[in-house]
C-alpha cells in the first residue's frame, strides 16, 4: 500500500510503525507483523501498531527509524508486507544445537542491522547461544560479519593500542585509570565501551558523569589525533552495530554468552583498527568466569581469534571475587576514579588492577622493556601525568577538566547497613552486590549504587557500617533494602567458621 509519512513524537525503541485500523484490514496487516517501508533507495523495517491516531492513508514512524532513514513528514512511501526473514531458520538451527555455516551468520547479522529481526527473535538468538554455544570458526565468522555490516575506523598512528574487560564484576572502573596512564606514555588508544550488560554500571556509564561519550567516527578520529586517547560509547557509532543491538537483549536477560562477547568486544576492536589487544578476564565467585581453568580457555579463544583477525592479543586473568575498590554505580565509581586519578592513590584493588593491566600494555606497545611495565603505569599514576592526560580527554570529550570528584552529585536517599554480629567479612557476593545497585536504579540512575565500607579479610565489630545504598527515589531505595536483607551481600563469621560433632 502507498501511504504518506506522519513522523510521530515518540521513541519506542522498536521501530514502531503506526498504520490506520482500517489501512490495516485491507491491507490484511496485523499487529508486530514487520514491514518494509520504501522510497525510491530508503529501505526501513519496522513492527506494526494499529492506531486511529494517524489517519487513513497515513503510516506513522517513530523517530527511532528517523536514525536509519531520514524520511520526511508527508513523504511518499510504500509499506509491503515483509515475512518470517530467511535467518529466522538459521536461529532456529542454533536453538536445536546446530553448527552455524558463515552464509548463515552473515546473514543473521545482516538482518539484526537491518531490523528485519525483531527484539523477541535477537533474545531468541541470544538465548540460544547462551545455551548451545558457537565453536571457534562460528565465533570468528560472526566477528567479520558483525565489523563488516559497520563502518571501520581509520587513525593515522601506530600502534594502536586497546584495552577491554569481559566485565561481570561490580565497581570495575579500572580502564578509566589504564587509558590514561597508557596515553601518558604517548601510546595511541581509542578505547571504546559498552554500557553495562551485566552489572550495574559499564564504564560507559561511569565516563557519561563527567564527559561527553556519544561521538561521530570523525569526532573520534579528531579526538585521538590531538590527545591520544579517547573513553567513548562503542554504541553511538555505527562500529560493529549488531553488538549494540544484541548487547540490549543481553542486558535485558542479564546474561552475556561466550561466543557472542568474544565476536562483540572483537569486532568492536576490529572495526576500530586496534592492532595491540589486552583483555581482561575477572575470574571468581559470581563473576562470569568462575575459575582459573575456565579463564585460561577463554584466553585462548581471544588469542585465537586475535590471530584471525591479525591482531596481537594478550589477556590478563585478573581477581574478580569481589567488586573492585569501594564503589558500585555509574556516579560513585566516577568519583572513586577521578580521585584516583587525581591524587595518585585509592583503593589497592583499583589501582594494583589499573596498573598491572597498563603496566602489560606499556609493554605491548614498547615503551616499557619487558617487567618494568607496572613500575612505569605507577609512577605515571603517582606523577599527576596520568591525570593530566585525562583532563586533556575530558576536554576533548567536552567534560568540564576542572571537575572536583567529591562535588560529582550522588543519590540522596540512602541507606546503610551495619554487622550484626563481630567477626570478619568472609565474603563479598559479587552477585547481590550487583542487583541491589541495580534495585536501587544504577545505571541509568546515574547518582544510585552502593558504597562499601568493607572487604574480604577485614575484621568489624558488631554495629560497624558495612555499605550504603544510594538511590535518586525513595521507592527505588525501599526496593533495594528489600533485596539486601533478602541476600546477605556481605557475610561476617568468627573464626571458627563450623562445629561438627559425631556423625
Ligand atoms: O560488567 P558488564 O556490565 O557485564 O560488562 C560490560 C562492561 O565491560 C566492559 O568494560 P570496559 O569498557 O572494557 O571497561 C564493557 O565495555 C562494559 O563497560
Ligand atoms: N558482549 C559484550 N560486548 C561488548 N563489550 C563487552 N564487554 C563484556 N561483554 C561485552
Amino acid at each position: 500500500m502507498k501511504a504518506k509519512i506522519r513522523i510521530l513524537d515518540m521513541f519506542s525503541g522498536r521501530y514502531t510503525v503506526l498504520i490506520n485500523e482500517e489501512d490495516a484490514k485491507e491491507a490484511k496487516l496485523h499487529p508486530d507483523d514487520l514491514v518494509k517501508i520504501e522510497a525510491g533507495k530508503k529501505a526501513v523495517y519496522g513492527s506494526v501498531a494499529l492506531s486511529n491516531l494517524v489517519e487513513k492513508g497515513e503510516v506513522g514512524i517513530s523517530r527511532d527509524i528517523l536514525d536509519l532513514h531520514n524520511f520526511s513528514e508527508g513523504e511518499t512511501v510504500s509499506v509491503i508486507p515483509a515475512g518470517t526473514p530467511e535467518s529466522v531458520r538459521y536461529i532456529k538451527k542454533k536453538m536445536r544445537g546446530e553448527k552455524l555455516r558463515k552464509v548463515e551468520i552473515e546473514s543473521i547479522v545482516r538482518d539484526i542491522v537491518d531490523r528485519k529481526l525483531r527484539d523477541i527473535e535477537i533474545s531468541s538468538f541470544v538465548t540460544a547461544l547462551e545455551i548451545n554455544g558457537l565453536d571457534m570458526d562460528e565465533i570468528a565468522a560472526l566477528t567479520i560479519a558483525m565489523a563488516e555490516t559497520g563502518d571501520m575506523l581509520d587513525i593515522d598512528r601506530k600502534p594502536i593500542m586497546d584495552v577491554h574487560s569481559i566485565g561481570g564484576v561490580p565497581g570495575n572502573k579500572t580502564n578509566i585509570l589504564v587509558v590514561p596512564i597508557v596515553a601518558a606514555a604517548g601510546l595511541t588508544i581509542p578505547k571504546t565501551s559498552s554500557r553495562a550488560i551485566t552489572s550495574a554500571a559499564g564504564t560507559a556509564d561511569v565516563v557519561e558523569v563527567f564527559a561527553n561519550v556519544s561521538f561521530s567516527l570523525d569526532e573520534i578520529k579528531r579526538i585521538v589525533e590531538k590527545v591520544g586517547a579517547c573513553l567513548v560509547w562503542g554504541g553511538a557509532l555505527n562500529l560493529a552495530p549488531a553488538d549494540d543491538i544484541t548487547i540490549k537483549a543481553e542486558r535485558a536477560l542479564s546474561i552475556d554468552p561466550t561466543g557472542l562477547m568474544l565476536a562483540s568486544i572483537m569486532s568492536k576492536k576490529y572495526a576500530m583498527g586496534s592492532q595491540y589487544v589486552l583483555i581482561d578476564i575477572p575470574t571468581g565467585k559470581g563473576v562470569k568466569v568462575e575459575t582459573v581453568e575456565e579463564a585460561r580457555s577463554l584466553a585462548r579463544d581471544f588469542i585465537e581469534l586475535g590471530k584471525r583477525l591479525g591482531q596481537y592479543v594478550e589477556v590478563a586473568i585478573t581477581y574478580g571475587g569481589q567488586p573492585i575498590g569501594h564503589t558500585v554505580g555509574p556516579a560513585l565509581e566516577a568519583r572513586e576514579a577521578l580521585s584516583a586519578l587525581m591524587t595518585g592513590r585509592g583503593p589497592g584493588s583499583l589501582i594494583e588492577k589499573a596498573t598491572g593491566l597498563a603496566g602489560i600494555l606499556l609493554e605491548m606497545g614498547g615503551v616499557a622493556p619487558a617487567g618494568t611495565g607496572k613500575k612505569m603505569a605507577k609512577e605515571i599514576l603517582e606523577s599527576g601525568k596520568a591525570w593530566e592526560k585525562m583532563k586533556e580527554i575530558i576536554e576533548a570529550q567536552g567534560g568540564d577538566s576542572n571537575i572536583k570528584p567529591e562535588e560529582i552529585p550522588i543519590g540522596d536517599k540512602t541507606y546503610t547497613f551495619t554487622a550484626a554480629t563481630s567477626g570478619y567479612v568472609t565474603a563479598i557476593d559479587n552477585r547481590a552486590i550487583t542487583a541491589i545497585a541495580r534495585a536501587a536504579g544504577a545505571p541509568e540512575d546515574k547518582g544510585a549504587g552502593i558504597e562499601l565500607y568493607v572487604k574480604v579479610g577485614e575484621k568489624v565489630k558488631e554495629g560497624d557500617p558495612l555499605f550504603t545504598i544510594h538511590a535518586e527515589h525513595e521507592a527505588r531505595l525501599d526496593q533495594a533494602i528489600v533485596l539486601a536483607r533478602r541476600t546477605e551481600p556481605i557475610r561476617i563469621e568468627g573464626m571458627v567458621l563450623q562445629r561438627i560433632g559425631n556423625i
